[in-house]
């Protein structure tokens, strides 16, 4: 509320202040009345041509918009992929930045058409404004998201919408944001140094050669409210989030290869963490890696499921997919706690299966009034509880959990480890998880590795 009434105030003000110089200068012809300048924006309201030179301009900024979007986009892409191509090019970037407007300008007026003038000043501007915020943000994504993606199987739409937009969303509209607010002004000044034939920047100057004061303010004015649409716009465009695509009906699971077979793990070694690793995973049978910290537990789980490759020794028999819990919960924030839970089936089920087996993990790990939360809103420990249910969704003859128990008192131990020998002896698959505590690894029935 202070906030509603202190912005009202200070555009209030404005007026206020415009009216109390026009009656100081006492020169209405160059510094008119409040009322005047209204009735100038009235009068332009109704000219005719008011639409089409606004329409213009937009249509002008839309264009290059959309032009300097889709190049900085191929840009980054390429930038983020090649690390030389980036040390190339990025001297090119900044130096197109530092370049005043005004120098393209002047140097358009040489070479180019006045109509192609306002649209080359609006790319030169947005596109480094975009390329910079769309490099920023592919190469902060994070390499966990990118493994939960393969690891569930994400098709192209999820992975497009949760997995790489969610992180682009940040920088991509704060680009957005300063390349249209610098984009706007340099088309309007783009239009008035070129004198085209159209637009909201012609038009002041018409104004100014005329010394029609009240109508240069009135164009003003009109810009200034098509620049706050037009953020508002972006801000709007900003909080959408498409849904997570979900099969339209489920997967012949027949189809996938879901019985576990013995895993032989022969002389295996990784660069760290793991060496001359000699184990067999029997089929259907509960493991635990039992280990202090640091002694590869987490490195044996990411070669047992792909995400590392041995460096030397043999892994047979390995399944061509396995249900992963991470160490980490990595839950997308964007999405509910029951979403992230479906999440890890979506490749796989529909939605009404989704929604009946998610419910029933929910109750079992006492997370149903949790169900329509974001992870923000959840504790340490409901999270984790999110993230093992989120894996068991995943059809898989292997299930890998990191420190499944993490953060969860004695209680829900119990509770958890019961519900995991209850569902291994459903679905009658391969479970290794790696534990510090011995009452899990007896509440589980496990037989221990000793690493
Ligand atoms: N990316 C990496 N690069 C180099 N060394 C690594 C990397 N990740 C882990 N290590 C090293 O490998 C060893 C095993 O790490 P790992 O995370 O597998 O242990 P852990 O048994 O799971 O530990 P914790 O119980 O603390 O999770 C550690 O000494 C660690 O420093």
């Amino acid at each position: 509320m202070k906030r509603i009434v202190l912005t009202c105030l200070s555009i209030l003000l404005i007026p206020v202040a415009w009216q109390l110089l026009s009656w100081q200068m006492a020169q209405p012809q160059l510094i008119p009345s409040f009322p005047d300048l209204i009735r100038a924006l009235l009068r332009l309201v109704y000219t005719p041509g008011f639409l089409v030179s606004i329409g213009t301009t937009c249509l002008r900024a839309c264009v290059g918009l959309l032009l300097s979007l889709a190049a900085a986009a191929i840009t980054a892409f390429l930038l983020n992929r090649s690390e030389g191509i980036r040390l190339l090019f990025m001297p090119w970037l900044s130096l197109l930045r530092s370049v005043p407007v005004i120098s393209f300008i002047l140097l358009a007026l040489i070479f180019l058409n006045p109509e192609m003038i306002p649209l080359l000043i609006a790319f030169l501007t947005m596109y480094p404004l975009l390329t910079e915020n769309l490099l920023k943000g592919l190469m902060n994504r994070r390499d966990s998201w990118k493994i939960l993606a393969r690891q569930f199987h994400l098709n192209a739409w999820n992975r497009l919408f949760q997995i790489n937009y969610p992180q682009l969303k940040p920088y991509l509209f704060s680009g957005l944001a300063s390349a249209v607010g610098f984009g706007w002004r340099a088309i309007i000044m783009g239009e008035v140094l070129s004198q085209c034939v159209d637009g909201i920047g012609k038009r002041m100057k018409e104004a100014q050669v005329f010394i029609d004061v009240p109508e240069l303010i009135a164009w003003t004015l009109v810009a200034i409210v098509l620049s706050w649409l037009t953020d508002k716009l972006i801000s709007r465009l900003s909080d959408w989030q498409p849904s997570v695509r979900y099969r339209h009906s489920a997967v012949e699971l027949q189809t996938v290869s879901l019985q576990p077979n013995d895993i032989c793990l022969t002389d295996v070694s990784y660069s760290y963490g793991v060496h001359h690793m000699n184990i067999i995973l029997k089929a259907g049978k509960i493991y635990v890696l039992s280990a202090p910290s640091g002694q590869g537990k987490t490195t044996l789980l990411q070669l047992l499921n792909g995400t590392l490759r041995p460096i030397s020794g043999e892994i047979s028999c390995l399944p061509g997919q396995t249900a992963n819990l991470f160490q980490e919960p990595t839950l997308l924030p964007q999405l509910t706690a029951k979403e992230n839970i479906m999440l890890g089936g979506a490749a796989y089920y529909d939605r009404a299966i989704l929604e009946q087996q998610s419910l029933r993990l929910l109750v079992a790990f006492q997370l149903e009034k949790q169900a329509e939360m974001y992870p923000a809103a959840l504790s340490y420990g409901q999270q984790q509880r999110v993230a093992l249910a989120r894996a068991l969704m995943f059809p898989a003859g292997l299930l890998l959990l990191d420190e499944p128990f993490n953060g969860l008192d004695v209680e829900l131990r119990q509770l958890v480890a019961r519900f995991l020998v209850e569902w291994q002896q459903e679905k009658q698959a391969t479970v290794v998880f790696s534990s510090h505590h011995a009452d899990e690894i007896k509440a589980m029935n496990a037989e221990v590795i000793t690493l």
